[in-house]
């Protein structure tokens, strides 16, 4: 059994991850952190859980992290980059789900997330945990960035077109949606139901740290310089995010053709559905699942391709995803403890 450690377990992200790894069938979840419940049993705080965790959290200090086989950290930007390379001496393995080993342009991170980094060796080490995209290093990593959710969305929905040069890569669109929860479970104004609810409004417009993340990654897909306009919105739903991709057609490809580039590049993924050309993907058809579903279609027969890319942002945008990486890094089927059906209604 692989023994895991959770570093902010009481977070959405950590929630969420406690929720896949219960039902695990080779995980031995072993340390579950809190600095505020320190002590409280993890089920009096979530209830979907009696039965099934019967850790307390404990805070980071007392936790036994260095016992584990691997710790994720579902917390702030900046706490994995301080706690790695004590845990990796100890042979411990690490998935980030924040940014600290996301970007491998140093000054780029420094810039977005305003704060030095503390292990730039590591991050020039570290996997970048889009495991359709990034497969290999992920499977020999110690360390892993699990992607942001939108940037997971952008890359996944762009990359066969950029693969194949078919598109103008210097002028991509990226319209997306996030439900709330991608804001985290942190009490802040923005997200009151009575300020998110019923209303629906543009972000980061001038500039959002998703994009270079994007842009880093897109760019290792062509020889063209790639240029991204990315507009997120916070939508009035709890989990779910939508993303709207347009691209110009710059080469003679018909509607098969372009379908079926989507088709062979994710034929043997698990957790992304290319559905029939035309589509119109709904958020809840991934809901609580780490499926990604793409659909493509090109307006009234012209030169722009639009994707659309629906995914859970708290599961393939977030702890499904670096569950399919420690799946990877152990040697196990990707798919292992990942094959929840979505929930509707
Ligand atoms: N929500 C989403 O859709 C996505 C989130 N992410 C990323 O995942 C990470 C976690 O997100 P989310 O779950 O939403 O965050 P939350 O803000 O909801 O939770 C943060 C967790 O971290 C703990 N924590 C905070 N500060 C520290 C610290 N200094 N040391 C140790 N533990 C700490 C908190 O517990 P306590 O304070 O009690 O210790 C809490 O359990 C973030 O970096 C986020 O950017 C990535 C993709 C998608
Ligand atoms: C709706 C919402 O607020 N979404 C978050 C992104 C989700 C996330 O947490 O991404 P990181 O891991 O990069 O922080 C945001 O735009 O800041």
């Amino acid at each position: 059994m692989i023994k895991v450690g959770i570093v902010g377990g009481t977070g959405y992200t950590g929630v969420e991850l406690l929720r896949i790894l219960a039902t695990h069938p080779e995980v031995k979840l072993t340390a579950i952190t809190s600095r505020k419940e320190d002590g409280l049993p993890v089920a009096d705080m979530f209830p979907s859980l009696r039965g099934r965790v019967d850790l307390a959290f404990s805070s980071p200090d007392k936790a036994k992290l260095t016992e584990c086989d691997v710790v994720f950290f579902a917390t702030p930007h900046g706490v994995a980059m301080a706690q790695a390379p004590e845990l990796l001496a100890a042979g411990v393995k690490v998935i980030d789900l924040a940014a600290d080993f996301r970007l491998q342009d140093i000054a780029s991170f420094e810039k977005w997330y305003k704060m030095p980094h503390s292990c730039p060796e590591l991050l020039k080490e570290a996997a970048y945990g889009l495991v359709e995209l990034n497969r290999d290093a992920i499977r020999k990593a110690r360390i892993v960035g699990n992607p942001g959710c939108y940037p997971t969305t952008m890359q996944l929905g762009l990359a066969p077109l950029l693969k194949a040069g078919v598109i103008d890569a210097s002028h991509l669109i990226a319209d997306c949606k996030s439900g709330v929860s991608g804001a985290g479970r942190k009490a802040e104004v923005a997200t009151l139901f009575s300020e998110a609810g019923d209303n629906f409004k543009a972000y980061g417009v001038s500039g959002h740290r998703h994009s270079p993340e994007t842009l880093e990654r897109l760019s290792k897909l062509t020889a063209d310089k790639v240029g991204l306009l990315f507009t997120p919105h916070l939508v009035p739903m709890i989990r779910g995010m939508h993303s709207t991709l347009y691209a110009r057609l710059t080469k003679d490809i018909d509607n098969a053709a372009l379908q079926a580039l989507f088709e062979k590049a994710y034929k043997d993924e698990p957790f992304v559905d290319v559905m029939p050309f035309g589509s119109h993907p709904e958020t809840r058809s991934t809901r609580a699942s780490n499926m990604l579903r793409i659909a493509i279609h090109r307006p009234n027969d012209g030169d722009t391709v639009v994707v659309l890319v629906v995914q859970d942002n708290l599961v393939k945008g977030a702890s499904g995803q670096a569950v399919q990486c420690m799946n990877l890094m152990f040697g196990l089927d990707e798919s292992t403890g990942l094959m929840h059906v979505p929930i509707l209604p």
